[in-house]
């Protein structure tokens, strides 16, 4: 049942009028940039290192000065004798299969591997590291291959190792609310398992009905709901982890407090596969919230989308569970591309705004007296709200399926941003600006109540000049606000030797010397994560 309130009526009955399917109804200058390049850190030139490799040089991917195919063994015979045995039936090596193993969900990275094996458990996944490890053959960890940078899949012939088939849950106390289960399960499945429970995931992603939980860790997965629960450095309270030797370090751990030495699993949080696999997790989740709402707002600039943010803090508080925008170039695609339709009038920027809270009629008369301030107020041009299920997942499609909306456009050039809040879209005007009409499209959307902006630029196709004009104008213009050139997505391929922009030599060296004592050959994820210096 949509929620009326003054000034949005006519909006929601509107909504009211729709079909009940989600997908039939809806389908200023650089702040203070005073850092040029000569004066970052001594190796940020190799951030300019595109991914295209020299015509002819087969020892690279891609197109162009890709990272050269380090000294690793090949795979033979013996050792797939080896993985037979150890495997029956989930070694894969039909060239098919691998195909969607080897390419990223984007299509934009394609490794050439011709083993994939698919262990159910932690011992087969020790044994295949420890005998990998004496082997020297490097392995690409993959969970859902639902990653935005390349990480996910090989670069050469890295062995991919899959953790599909772990998808158990271990355990779940209903007390604590804390869930321990297998790295391979589908982070959809086990907010399903959950909501009958009654509780919830403390993270939500668009690419939900793929990724899988172990994945997310590694990754250090923000999302759509990190502004109320946390990121997962919090509600991970435990991880098991096999080491590139095979040894397995089980840290799995389901207590909210253990101050005993250093905090182990946060190396593995955000390390992308590259210090450990990632067999299994423990996490906190929040109990099911009893009523839900979704507002889906217009305003006219980002100022008055800024203040109507500050607004909503102060009076949504703790019920305030997402404040997420697009701007009107996203709805266009969304359009276009998804032929969904836009619920509200016309405006240069849209927020989400999702409360989540234990008494419905306290939510909804807070929202109420919100929606009318910021109405009355005109910080808000137009909205409408939804509490019903189905309306709210329309809502959430026009946030959530911008990426996807993106894939239709062209090749798609996608920056993941933290800035402070305030200086967010200013770098989607300042790249405008800076590209004239040599992009297709320049859009901006994120997390607004993380300060994680989504930059994404399209073209018909992919294009080297274009590329040359973004980088390294965008990590620039980050590293003047201080700001991370990965908030969420991480680093992979793609963005690792950008990593100067964001941390200073002295931090990067340090995680080297952590990588060479946990993976003393490389074996892991390798060409990921960190510089091509430091290998
Ligand atoms: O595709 C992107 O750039 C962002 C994807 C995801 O992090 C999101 O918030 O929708
Ligand atoms: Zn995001």
């Amino acid at each position: 049942m949509a929620v009326l309130f003054p000034g949005l009526r006519a909006t929601a009955k509107w909504l009211k009028s729709q079909p009940a399917s989600p997908l039939a109804a809806f389908g200023g200058g650089i702040p203070s940039f005073n850092m040029k390049p000569s004066m970052l850190p001594q190796h940020a030139a190799l951030g300019h290192i595109r991914l295209v490799h020299a015509a002819g040089d087969k020892s690279r991917p891609g197109n162009g000065t890709g990272p050269r195919r380090l000294p690793f063994a090949t795979v033979n015979e013996q050792d797939l004798d080896y993985f037979r045995r150890l495997l029956p039936g989930r070694t894969i090596t039909d060239p098919d299969l691998l195909q969607s193993g080897n390419e990223d969900w984007l299509k934009s990275v394609k490794g050439s591997s011709e083993v994939l094996l698919r262990p159910q458990s932690t011992e087969e996944v020790s044994q295949i590291l420890r005998y990998c490890n004496e082997r020297r053959l490097a392995v690409n960890p993959q969970g859902g291959n639902t990653g935005l940078v390349g990480g996910s899949v090989p670069v050469f012939d890295e062995i991919i190792l899959s953790t599909a088939l772990m998808n158990q849950v271990m355990s779940f106390d209903h007390v604590s609310g804390i869930l321990t289960c297998q790295a391979g399960c589908v982070l959809e499945n086990l907010s399903s398992y959950l909501e009958e429970k009654d509780f919830i995931m403390p993270l939500d992603l668009g690419a939900k009905g793929s990724c899988q939980i172990g994945g997310n860790v590694a990754t250090n997965a923000g999302g759509l709901r990190l502004l109320r629960y946390g990121s997962l450095r919090g509600t991970v309270l435990g991880l098991e982890v096999v080491l590139a030797d095979g040894k397995v370090l089980n840290c799995l751990a389901t207590l909210r407090k253990d101050n005993t030495g250093y905090d182990l699993k946060q190396l593995f949080i955000g390390s992308e596969g590259t210090l450990g696999v990632i067999t299994a997790v423990s996490i906190l989740c929040p109990r099911k919230p009893r009523a839900v709402n979704v507002a889906f707002l217009g305003c006219s600039t980002f100022q008055q989308l800024l203040e109507t943010f500050q607004c909503c803090r102060g009076m949504l508080g703790e019920i305030l569970s997402a404040f997420e925008f697009l701007d009107s170039a996203c709805m266009r695609l969304l359009e276009k591309h998804l032929k969904l339709v836009n619920p509200i009038t016309e405006s240069p920027f849209y927020i989400v705004i999702e409360t989540a809270g234990s008494n419905a009629a306290h939510d909804e008369e807070k929202l109420h007296n919100f929606l009318e301030t910021v109405m009355e107020s005109s910080l808000v041009t137009d909205g409408t709200v939804a509490t019903e299920d189905a309306k709210i997942k329309a809502l959430w499609a026009m946030r959530e399926r911008v990426t996807e909306a993106l894939t239709h456009d062209g090749y798609t050039y996608k920056y993941d941003i933290s800035l402070p809040v305030e200086k967010i879209y200013q770098l989607v005007t300042d790249m405008r600006h800076h590209l004239g009409d040599r992009a297709k499209n320049v859009v901006g959307y994120g997390h607004v109540g993380d300060g994680n902006l989504h930059l994404n630029i399209t073209s018909p196709t992919k294009d080297p000049a274009l590329l040359a004009a973004i980088e390294p104008y965008v990590y620039e213009w980050t590293a003047g606000c201080r700001g991370s050139i990965s908030a969420e997505h991480g680093l992979g391929l793609k963005k690792k030797n950008y990593i100067y922009f964001s941390k200073p030599p002295e931090a990067v060296a340090l995680m080297g010397n952590i990588k060479s004592m946990l993976d003393p050959h490389g074996i892991l994820n390798p060409y990921k994560t960190l510089p091509d210096n430091l290998r």
